[in-house]
């Protein structure tokens, strides 16, 4: 369904074979290695076998990235507390670790590399850890994008399913941003400061029409947000109408720029709890389909993601 290909300025990128229908799974895909901090990054990497680490290294390095005089003290830092902590030498009682292969990187000055890539290419798959994927970590970032990653537990892999139709040829993208209603500025701070690239999407480029008015749509929205924020501050009892009316416009928002996935299923979720609360289930009713729908799209029916949100909706009563 996907090759990996120049990407132009962005080095690599994925990329559709052919046509990808709208929920699709475009890949289910095993970690090479998950950790919960970045100190046992050098300890996952040194047990990888010989093949893999070397695929591992062939990942994007990011040379604007925190590789600073700092960022090499902590790398090496980490790399030495893993080479002494070794199990080579280390605790006894570790027999998982004694049947273990020996590890093959050995040396501190590869770690700052490792790191490096590390930081550029990990996901976040749940209960504060981190892992890197082989085919994943090509798939470059869209401030809309047209596919979605999430990790399915029951599965043990990140899925990547279409958000809509992707065309043949056409990049797949993926959002490393948790929440897209933020203005560009905020958006390209973001990226840069955290994960070192200047994003270079079609939402990013303001000289284009579609990129203006993606913008102008955001701060439109956040005015309003804050105007509704400050009334509300004001007053004794929540205003659950003039709250649904802003959440719907905020949903409306989202599916005019080409926004979907979890997020926006999270929100029409919210909206349709408020509609409840106000006693227009028609509306209630249609919101959380619309959720339902977002969100087997992004996720698959395979997910406990799903069945927590079919849950959810199950709790409003509305059918
Ligand atoms: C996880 S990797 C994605 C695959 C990468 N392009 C490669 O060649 O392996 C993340 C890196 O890709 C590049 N990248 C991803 N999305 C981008 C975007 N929207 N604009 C510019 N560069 C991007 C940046 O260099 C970023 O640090």
């Amino acid at each position: 369904m996907y090759e990996i290909k120049h990407a132009v300025a962005k080095g690599l990128g994925m990329f559709a074979k052919t046509s990808i229908p709208r929920g699709t799974r475009i890949l289910a895909e095993k970690p090479v290695f998950t950790v919960k901090s970045e100190s046992d990054v050098f300890k996952a990497f040194r047990y990888l076998g010989e093949g893999e680490q070397r695929e591992f290294k062939q990942l994007s390095v990011n040379p604007a990235g925190r590789s600073n005089v700092l960022g090499w003290a902590t790398a090496a830092w980490h790399a030495a507390r893993s080479l002494l902590a070794g199990t080579e030498n280390g605790d006894p009682s570790d027999t998982k670790a004694r049947n273990r292969p020996p590890p093959y990187a050995k040396s501190i000055m590869e770690f700052p590399s490792v790191l490096n890539i590390f930081r550029n290419n990990n996901f976040d798959v749940g209960k504060d850890k981190q892992a890197v994927f082989r085919d994943i970590c090509r798939i470059n970032h869209a401030c809309v994008p047209n596919a979605q990653g999430n990790f399915n537990t029951s599965l043990g892999r990140f899925t990547v399913h279409a958000l809509r139709r992707i065309d043949q040829d056409e990049e797949i993208t993926l959002s490393y941003l948790a929440e897209h209603g933020a203005s560009r500025d905020s958006r390209q701070n973001r990226l840069s400061g955290h994960y070192g690239f200047p994003c270079d999407c079609a939402a990013c480029d303001i000289t284009t029409d579609r990129g203006r008015m993606g913008e102008k749509a955001r701060q439109n929205m956040q005015a309003r947000l804050h105007a509704y924020a400050e009334q509300a501050g004001e007053r004794e009892e929540p205003d659950h109408v003039a709250e649904l009316e802003v959440m719907q416009d905020m949903i409306q928002m989202y599916e005019t720029d080409g926004l979907a996935g979890r997020e926006l299923a999270t929100m029409c979720f919210a909206a349709a709890e408020l509609a409840v609360k106000v006693g227009s289930r028609d509306v209630a009713l249609r919101l959380s389909q619309k959720g339902l729908q977002l969100d087997e799209d992004a996720v698959g029916d395979d997910s406990p993601i799903l069945v927590e949100s079919r849950s959810r909706v199950k709790a409003m009563a509305i059918v």
